[in-house]
């Protein structure tokens, strides 16, 4: 997906282009024994109903004028006897369907996810999510319809129009000529509706994608939202959404429910000129009552194939712009991936170098310029300086959540380009300012960080960051289910939860991105004691606003304008009067003139 807006439509309308259908066959190949059964069975059981109407023309016109009843229960007796064999093959044939369908779906759906999760931040941040849930959601259910049952449907609608075909000439060769007149009558009415229809059905997918967008977005933003009373706005593009999605849908119904009516018509027609070849002008008495309605019964038959395959080839369209939709997302450059010959992070020491980094995150500005420094193992450094300077992107170079776009960054003298992301990752505690909160208990939550953690390691955890006190007053303790993304805790018991599942974790290079802003001044001075025991030993990063947070930090980097303007620690920068000295001054004026 390029990037994109809940304001912009999807480009759905695609040349047809095969080489999609023939990646998708990688999912249905193994599927294929199960498709093959059941396209027997459903062709035994079609074959089957379409010799009824012989059956009907041989008692129309030889066992009931001779009053032999003994023929007459014999094809009545067939008669039932085709009917069971047709719904019994057609109910399996639906569950082997059904089954090979989810499958489908489950296979294309794992794919997609696995490589959702190891797309960069890049990628998420440059497009609605909604759409993309609509990708993992509505597109596969479609596409999968289509590779299992769409497929079949073609050979067995192909099938189905030859047995047709087959009988009709069986039953009259004449007769059967008049039913094939229609066809290309059919042909230009089902090529005229299919179009409309399927331009139609493509811009009621493309609103409600954009309204699926818009809604995504506002459900994550409605606390601001009503925080900035813009639900009247809101509410307006909502509607005029709603409207897009409300038109789109009625224009393709519209045509949808032209379909009938225009192929009813011309099948009456056609039966009216079974009759009147049948009795007048290929002569009265040539054609028998069982031959008339025999092939006008197959003339009814007739149009089922066609419409079906007219429907199947819309779908099919439609699906293959949904599928490469589908490829286009796995197939999204994994930018921040393993190099081939990477290696995997021995245990990490803690010492972290960024070699002259030059890094952007697009062609219109550079972020960092030319960086260098070095952390020993077990320092900590307190990133500080102004607004969008660029603190939280250096940390996030060290965890290579992006690639640097010149210089390294090293982990103990290692450029970590060259290692697995997996072992640099876990060996790295990250706490962000937002410390989402996953639906489950709250012991589930601090789990996270250790899966096979014990409830004694997760209460010690707890308690060294001031969370259990909090935890323990709750009525169901670490028990206590949180909603989804920790509704009904507040932000600074989230970080607090965050804070005891990082430290769980052990990791080896620990950082806290505006972790503790949410903390009030109380606890975050109880939570020192047990930040400070999470500090020892490890290597730290903290970007604080707060600076009384970051007095005692074994370093202090001022970062502003794409590169490290100050390096010292507290007293030096202070002694300095530089900018550092500047910015702590400041906020101590704001502090004693609020006080
Ligand atoms: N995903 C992104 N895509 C493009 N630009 C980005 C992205 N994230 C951040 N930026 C830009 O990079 C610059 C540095 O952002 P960064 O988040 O590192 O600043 P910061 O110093 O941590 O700011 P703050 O103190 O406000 O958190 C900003 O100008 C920001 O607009």
């Amino acid at each position: 997906m390029a990037k994109n807006t809940y304001k912009q439509d999807e480009a759905l309308e695609e040349p047809f282009d095969i080489k999609h259908l023939l990646r998708a066959s990688s999912y249905i190949k193994k599927y294929m024994k199960r498709m093959i059964l059941a396209i027997v069975l459903s062709g035994i059981g079609g074959a089957f109903g379409y010799i009824a109407p012989m059956i009907i023309q041989r008692a129309l016109d030889i066992a009931i004028p001779d009053k032999n009843m003994q023929l007459l229960f014999t094809l009545v007796g067939v008669l039932i006897g085709i009917y069971v064999v047709s719904v019994v093959f057609t109910t399996i044939r639906s569950r082997i369907m059904v089954d090979v369908s989810q499958n489908i779906i489950y296979d294309i759906r794992k794919d997609l996810f696995e490589h959702l999760q190891e797309l960069p931040f890049q990628y998420y941040d440059d497009r609605p999510h909604g759409k993309i849930l609509i990708r993992v959601v509505n597109y596969v259910n479609s596409v999968s319809d289509m590779l299992s049952n769409g497929l079949i449907n073609i050979v067995l609608e192909c099938f189905n129009l030859l047995f047709i075909v087959i009988f009709m000439f069986m039953v009259d060769v004449q007769m059967a000529l008049v039913v094939l007149c229609g066809v290309p009558v059919l042909a230009v009415f089902m090529f005229w509706i299919k179009n409309k229809q399927r331009k139609a059905w493509q811009a009621v997918s493309n609103k409600n994608s954009n309204l699926n967008a818009y809604l995504q977005e506002n459900i994550v933003g409605a606390r601001i939202t009503q925080i900035f009373a813009r639900e009247d706005e809101n509410a307006e593009i909502f509607d005029e959404l709603s409207k897009d999605c409300r038109r789109t849908w009625n224009t393709a119904v519209r045509y949808s429910n032209l379909v009938w009516p225009g192929i009813d018509s011309i099948s009456v027609c056609v039966r009216a000129a079974i009759f009147l070849f049948g009795l007048v002008i290929f002569g009265q008495g040539n054609k028998s009552l069982g031959t008339i309605v025999a092939i006008s019964s197959y003339a009814s038959y007739f149009w089922q194939p066609i419409m079906n395959l007219g429907n199947i080839f819309n779908n099919f369209i439609n699906n293959i712009a949904y599928l490469e939709r589908i490829f286009e997302t796995i197939d999204e450059p994994v930018t921040v991936k393993d190099a081939e010959d990477a290696v995997p992070m021995p245990k990490i020491r803690g010492k972290v170098t960024f070699d002259h980094v030059q890094f952007a995150y697009d062609d219109t500005k550079t972020i960092l310029k030319d960086v260098s420094f070095t952390v020993n193992p077990g320092e900590s450094v307190a990133l500080v300086g102004p607004t969008g300077a660029g603190k939280s992107t250096i940390v996030n170079l060290i965890s290579r959540f992006y690639n640097v776009n010149g210089g390294r960054v090293l982990i103990d003298d290692q450029d970590i380009s060259r290692v697995t992301i997996h072992s640099l990752r876990s060996q790295m505690g990250i706490m962000m300012q937002d410390s989402f909160i996953f639906s489950g208990t709250i012991e589930d939550n601090i789990r996270y960080g250790k899966l096979d953690a014990t409830r004694e390691e997760i209460v010690k955890a707890s308690k060294i960051v001031c969370a259990d006190e909090f935890i323990t007053k709750m009525k169901d303790g670490y028990d206590t289910e949180v909603r989804e993304r920790g509704s009904m805790l507040s932000q600074g018991q989230k970080q607090l939860i965050s804070f005891a599942r990082t430290l769980l974790s052990d990791p080896a290079v620990l950082i806290l991105d505006e972790a503790t802003s949410s903390i009030d001044v109380q606890t975050e001075k109880a939570l020192q004691t047990g930040l400070n025991a999470m500090l020892e030993g490890r290597t730290s990063f903290i970007i604080a606003h707060r600076l009384s947070t970051i007095r005692n930090c074994d370093k202090i980097m001022y970062i502003d304008a794409g590169g490290i303007m100050e390096t010292g620690t507290h007293e030096e920068l202070m002694a300095k009067k530089g900018y550092y000295y500047r910015l702590y001054t400041a906020q101590l004026d704001d502090i004693q003139t609020a006080g």
